[in-house]
Order: C-alpha cells, then structure tokens, then sequence
C-alpha cells in the first residue's frame, strides 16, 4: 500500500464561543504535549463554526426544534473533509451520531456541578441551603428546562423567563438586575477564568448536572484510522467511563429537547460506578431521581438499564416531543 501523506495543518472545527475557543485550545495543547513532534510546529488550524444554536440566539432552543443544534454544521465540515478533527461540549452533542462521524476521545472531565448567580452585591450563601437567597417570587434567568425544573420543584415561587447567549451576556443580565439569578455550569466558568463568579457551587444533590457537563469531546471522520489512533491517546479513562454511563442513560430516556433530563456518574474506585438519573416536568409539579451503581466495565448497560426504568416510572407527558 502506498503510504499516506496527509495534508498540513490539521483543521481542528470549532464553534466561536470565548467558551468553545478556550476548549479548543486546551485540546491543542494536550496534543501537542502528549506527540512531541507535534510542538513547535504549526500543525494546527483552528477552523471557526457557526452552527444553528449559535446563530439564532433569542429564541429558546427547544423551539428551533431537533437535537445536535451545536454541532450540525461541524458534522457537514467534517464529513466534507473542511476540517480533521472537531472539538464539542459533549453535554451539546447528540447521542446519535451522523453516519460516518465517531467520538474518538473524551477529555478529563472539568467540574460537572451547576452553580447559582446572584449579583456580585449579595449576601453569603448558605451552601446547605443554597435557594434560601433567592428571594420570594425571584426571577430566574435560564433557557435550561433540567435547571428550570430542579429550582421549581424546590421553589416554586421563582418565575423563569428566557436567558440565552454567551457566559459573559448571561452573567451581565444578572449584575445589571435583569434578573435576580441565573445557573451556569461551573465547568464553562472555570474555562473562562471565572470561577469567582460563581456564587454558590450546587452539589448533585441539590442540581443534578446534565449529562456529560464538564466533559470535552472530540470527533472525527469514522474512516480517518489514523487520528483515531493518535487521539484514543489523549483518552481519559475515567471521563470515557462516566460518558458512556451518561449518554447510554440518555439515549434510553430518548427524551425531546424540551425534557428535563438530569445525569451525573463518577467512579466510587477504580472498578465501580455510580450513576444518578433525574427526569422531571418543566414545572416542577414531577420530578423522579434514582441512583444506581455497578461496575465500570459495565457502564453502558447501567446507564441505558437506568434510563429505561426512569422512562417506565413517569408520565408519559414529560416525553412527548
Ligand atoms: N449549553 C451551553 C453549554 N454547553 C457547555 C457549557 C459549559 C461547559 C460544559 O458543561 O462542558 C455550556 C454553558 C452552560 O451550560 O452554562
């Protein structure tokens, strides 16, 4: 066979979020650390995408309609061979995968946990009691059902209207009084150089993050052998096994965009996983969290079994589309 020269720079898609780009550095770096003779020598193009989400930005995505609204168009560069590789939020992209396009690796998962922002004037926050600083009939800004849902359940007082955008917009409407409060992932913030805006870190027992939160994937063209090989080197191990747990119980829920799909799993040890699904209404009037745990080799089948008995035991409702 002859051998195959590939063409230079890799094109590395991403989407143009300060998020996105600060994700798509951390890979290049992990790259270039991990493969030597990849340092100091421009082998790398970063490519930006603008993909649906991006591009329609005041209206909730549920209503725009389908899932992978993040990645659609990353997909078609890939396959069109515009780009090698491409770097995703994995808690954006779509469980099921256009044809011809693989995860080929997962990155060391950030942190997953959802945090609470009030304006930079607030009082501490008590983190037994983190809702207790919101004020009666506080309005919420958010365009996450999973958050909208959990925060109603406990308090359902708070009103929730629309807040869409970028980190920086989101935080803004809160310190200028738009609204009361938002919730972010912490992972997105600590990116970000933020962290210290975080008012309050939730614990998974108060917000139970979304599936693969904090967590980077890379995908590439199923038949490009060659960076599958180099990429599965960077893999991490234990963000491969709680992915996999995560998307699996995702996948088997199968609910619409508009469904309050919680999911969070870790290792207990090297061997043993704990996965905690949550399902809700919108509205908070119904909310069903079960956790289960079982072996890491078993991962998939733990997250898909989950799935399937938290869609068995609430109302059907929640899932129409
Ligand atoms: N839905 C947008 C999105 N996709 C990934 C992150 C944060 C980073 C991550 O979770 O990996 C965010 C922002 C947020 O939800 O606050």
């Amino acid at each position: 066979m002859k051998p195959h020269r590939r063409d230079l720079p890799l094109k590395a898609g991403t989407r143009g979020s300060p998020l996105a780009r600060a994700q798509t550095a951390t890979f290049l770096a992990l790259l270039r650390q991990f493969c030597p003779v990849l340092r100091g020598m421009e082998v790398f193009e970063e490519h930006i995408i603008v993909t649906t989400g991006d591009a329609v930005q005041h209206r909730p995505l549920a209503e725009i309609g389908g899932k992978g609204l993040f990645a659609k168009e990353i997909h078609e560069s890939l396959q069109e061979g515009r780009i090698d590789f491409a770097v995703h939020s994995l808690k954006d992209l779509e469980t099921t995968l256009p044809e011809g396009i693989t995860l080929a690796c997962t990155l060391k998962r950030e942190d997953a946990r959802d945090v609470l922002i009030l304006p930079s004037s607030h009082a501490a926050v008590d983190a037994a009691d983190p809702y207790a600083a919101l004020p009666h009939g506080a309005r919420i800004g958010s365009a996450s059902v999973r958050r909208q849902a959990q925060l109603k359940h406990a308090r359902p007082d708070l009103e929730f209207a629309l807040l869409r955008g970028n980190v920086g917009t989101r935080l803004s409407k809160v310190e200028n009084g738009e609204f009361d409060a938002t919730l972010l992932a912490y992972a997105g913030l600590r990116r970000l150089g933020l962290a210290d805006k975080a008012s309050i870190v939730l614990s998974p027992e108060h917000m139970v993050p979304s599936a693969c939160q904090g967590i980077v994937g890379i995908t590439v063209r199923t038949a490009d052998t060659e960076l599958l090989a180099l990429l599965s080197g960077i893999e991490d191990p234990e963000a491969k096994a709680v992915a996999t747990a995560e998307r699996a119980l995702l996948d088997a829920l199968d609910g619409s965009c508009r469904t309050p799909i919680g999911g969070y799993a870790r290792l207990i040890d090297d061997a043993t996983l704990h996965i905690t699904g949550l399902v809700a209404r919108a509205d908070g009037t119904f909310l069903l969290k079960r956790s289960v745990t079982g072996a890491v080799a078993d991962a998939a089948r733990i997250g898909r079994e989950l799935g399937l008995e938290l869609k068995a035991d609430s109302p059907s409702d929640i899932f129409l589309p």
